[in-house]
């Protein structure tokens, strides 16, 4: 039986340093690469990304939306680079920010976080605005296949606030009552395999993250103007969950391997200076 997903996390990252990279084959960088933005386009961009980093980054993040912009053959491709990373080694987290009423749920589950699906990823994102419960059939599906979900919570978008910083019913902020919930999904010993997604570019906002003991995945890297400066700011106390995750940072670095590599490790190099090693 394969090992828990925060097992495993916990594992690749100690091995190869805290960072997933996130590949969105955005039709601009497909041309930048050289590239046409259409299906042979994207497989080049997408699986070129595996084939550069699988072997040294921690996890590997494709963005759904550019490849099933595509279609069938887009979702094809998706598949294929699922399977690629998963020969070789590293982590898959696949962005598709999935929420539904339990019984669809279960569906999505069944798509992305059960064995021998082609879709199956080893982490999925998902939203919790249909209520967090709502999740609970996807989040065991996950644990009973060693795979792990992270739940939106405090988006590095400034248009999240409206909703994710207002104040629930009891005083907490929305973002804190999903981070809380995943947290009593954590209970227990070991690393949990519930995730919540926090962006870095969110500032202070008075977070408690004490009891989570699951990770952060932490967007807004580059492209979108946090720097690893500011994950102190946001994450304070918790810095040794977080994950920070970019994309166009490192994939404006290609198509050539070697200047994919060294733009990832240059990431590595800076977050770990601020995150510390773990
Ligand atoms: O809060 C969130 C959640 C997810 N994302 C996704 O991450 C990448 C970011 O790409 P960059 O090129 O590093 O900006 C993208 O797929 C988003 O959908 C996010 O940005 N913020």
């Amino acid at each position: 039986m394969r090992e828990s997903y925060g097992v495993r996390l916990a594992r690749v990252v100690a091995e190869r340093g805290p960072l997933c990279v996130g590949i969105d084959p955005h039709p601009g960088v497909l041309r930048a690469w050289g590239l046409d933005a259409d299906v042979a386009g994207l497989e080049r961009c997408a699986r070129g990304m595996v084939e550069a980093l699988a072997g040294t980054v921690a996890v590997l993040k494709p963005q759904s939306a550019f490849f099933e912009a595509y279609g069938s053959a887009g979702v094809a491709v998706l598949e294929r680079t699922l399977a690629d990373v998963a020969q070789a080694g590293a982590l898959s987290l696949l962005d598709v920010k999935r929420g539904d009423i339990g019984s669809t749920m279960d569906a999505y589950a069944a798509a992305y976080l059960t064995d021998g699906s082609p879709l199956a990823a080893d982490a999925v994102t998902l939203s919790p605005y249909l209520g967090f419960g709502s999740l609970d059939g996807a989040i065991t599906a996950a644990q009973a296949h060693g795979r792990g979900v992270y739940v939106l919570a405090l988006t590095s978008n400034p248009e999240g606030r409206q909703v994710q910083h207002a104040t629930a019913s009891d005083g907490r902020s929305v973002g804190q009552v999903v981070v809380d919930e995943a947290a009593r999904r954590n209970a227990g010993p070991g690393p949990g395999d519930v995730g919540v997604v926090v962006g870095a570019t969110i500032g202070r906002t008075g977070t408690r993250f004490d009891a989570l003991n699951g990770s952060i995945l932490a967007p807004g890297l580059g492209a979108q103007g946090a720097t690893a400066g500011d994950l102190t700011d946001v994450f304070g106390a918790a810095l040794p969950l977080v994950l920070p995750t970019t994309s166009r940072e490192v994939m404006g670095a290609g198509p050539d391997p070697d200047r994919l590599r060294d733009a990832a490790a240059a990431v590595v190099a800076s977050v770990t200076g601020v995150l510390g090693p773990r």
